[in-house]
């Protein structure tokens, strides 16, 4: 008997669907075969899992991989393999590339490169832009995860909530799959930069940053999106929140998959608060901002209590060199991929979340919110996307260990306890101890839309 593509993993503390149980899992060509009590008669390639953690492998519903056009940033290549050395098995990019993603045959042709470099498992949103709408309700949904106009909206001609409420309706009233949004008000945020630029010039601190993408611009979005989305009855995700006003705007008496209504947190926000702009400036400078510790606590208590479903990265890398100039020539977004579960982990440490919740955030409800099939949990006949952690291993960022095309991040210096030792992608170990396995790519994530 072939015994060459078997892994058995001995006696690993498995943290699934709100338990925590120490078994054996068995992997065969790609999925879990078997999780139990396994012996390992038959001489399958052991991984001790002794004193360690198995997670379903982080899925991250929203990241920039730059690829194409702006791979001087980042590359589906680059970036995946630091995603996979942090533990993240899947992920969603955002349509915002060059050329953007705004018909099925960009989207093909970014599948097409993701096909011959990434090495963790991808999707990808089709962008709308307000000008393809008519376009985008009359497509087979088949073909994309979900609609997006994350890193579209600069573009004025095109821009979806500022300028036209009507088309948001027309969008809401028509798309028969999920649409997410970066919800901050244009004309709010405008009027705020038009008053700190007669102030302060181009000299404007990083750390008003917050004050001109303004809580209040976030707020008044996200509520009317939501009323108009309520109105149509649509598939609704709100991107990256940033307030805690916002949180009270979701309901979390009723389980994610009967939510018409979703949205999700992303690391920095609930890492960084405004405390940080003095020390880390531009670095930090992201959209939706960076807020206030009342909002980063905030954010966290509607994680806990199930109001946000999501944790993401929104990973969106830029040059340190785009990054250090003045405050409206500073590019918005940081890298983050290769550190969201390091950073989920010392919150655990310090008793702020458990494990099984850290699981259900970045593991269960992104497969569940995005229809993935037998993807997000660790079951027999699903995918052996899997993380194995050491939570009793510390380490610190630094430069040498960063694996970002843009070779920053403005987590360098941050110690972390955990660190992720091994990480499989449909079954291949892709990941081990520092080394990578590049022989094996990813797949792109089925799913199912309605
Ligand atoms: N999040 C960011 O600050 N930047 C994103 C675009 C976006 O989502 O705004 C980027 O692509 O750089």
């Amino acid at each position: 008997m072939n015994n060459e593509n078997k892994i058995l993993i001995k006696n690993t503390t498995i943290i699934n669907e709100g338990k925590l149980v120490v078994a054996d899992v068995l992997i065969a060509n790609e999925i879990i075969l078997q999780i139990g009590n396994i012996d390992n008669e038959s001489n399958y390639k052991l991984i001790d899992g002794t004193g360690k953690h198995l997670f379903p492998g982080i899925i991250d519903g929203q990241v920039h991989f730059r690829d194409p056009g702006l791979t001087h940033k980042g590359d589906l290549y680059t970036e995946s393999k630091a995603a996979i050395a942090g533990g993240v098995t899947s992920f969603i990019d955002m349509p915002n590339t060059i050329p953007t993603i705004l018909n099925v045959e960009s989207l093909n042709q970014k599948y097409k490169i993701a096909s011959q470099k990434s090495l963790a498992n991808y999707s990808f949103f089709l962008g709308v832009n307000g000008e393809n709408i008519d376009d985008v309700i009359k497509m087979d949904t088949r073909q994309f995860i979900g609609v997006s106009d994350d890193g579209l909206y600069f573009s004025k001609k095109g821009n979806l909530l500022a300028d036209s409420p009507e088309k948001m309706e027309k969008l809401f009233a028509n798309c028969q799959s999920i649409i997410a949004i970066h919800s901050e008000k244009e004309e709010v945020i405008e009027a705020n930069e038009k008053a700190y630029k007669k102030k302060y010039g181009e000299a404007i601190p990083a750390k008003f940053h917050p004050l001109i993408r303004s809580a209040e611009g976030c707020y008044e979005a996200s509520k009317r999106a939501i009323e108009i989305a309520k109105k149509h009855k649509a598939r609704f995700h709100v991107l990256h929140l940033t307030t805690e006003a916002e949180t009270h705007l979701f309901q979390n008496d009723i389980p994610l998959q009967e939510k018409k209504i979703t949205t999700e947190v992303s690391v920095h926000h609930l890492w960084f608060s405004d405390k940080d702009y003095d020390q880390l400036g531009m670095l930090i400078k992201w959209n939706p901002a960076i807020k206030t510790e009342k909002d980063r606590k905030g954010l966290f208590k509607a994680l806990l209590d199930d109001r946000i479903d999501l944790i993401t990265t929104d990973h969106a890398p830029h040059t340190l060199e785009e990054k250090q100039q003045t405050y409206f020539k500073s590019m918005s977004g940081a890298p983050m991929v290769q550190h969201s579960l390091n950073c989920m982990l010392e919150f655990y440490k310090q008793g702020l979340i458990s494990l099984e919740k850290i699981v259900e955030k970045m593991c269960h409800n992104p497969a569940i919110l995005y229809n993935m099939t037998k993807r997000g949990f660790i079951k027999e006949g699903y995918y052996a996307d899997l993380t194995l952690v050491d939570l009793h291993s510390p380490w610190t960022v630094n430069k040498e260990n960063l694996l970002y095309k843009c070779g920053w991040s403005p987590l360098e210096g941050t110690s972390f306890q955990t660190e992720v030792k091994q990480t499989f992608v449909n079954g291949n170990l892709v990941y081990d101890n520092g080394k990578f396995n590049e022989n094996k790519l990813g797949k792109p994530i089925e799913f199912t839309n309605n």
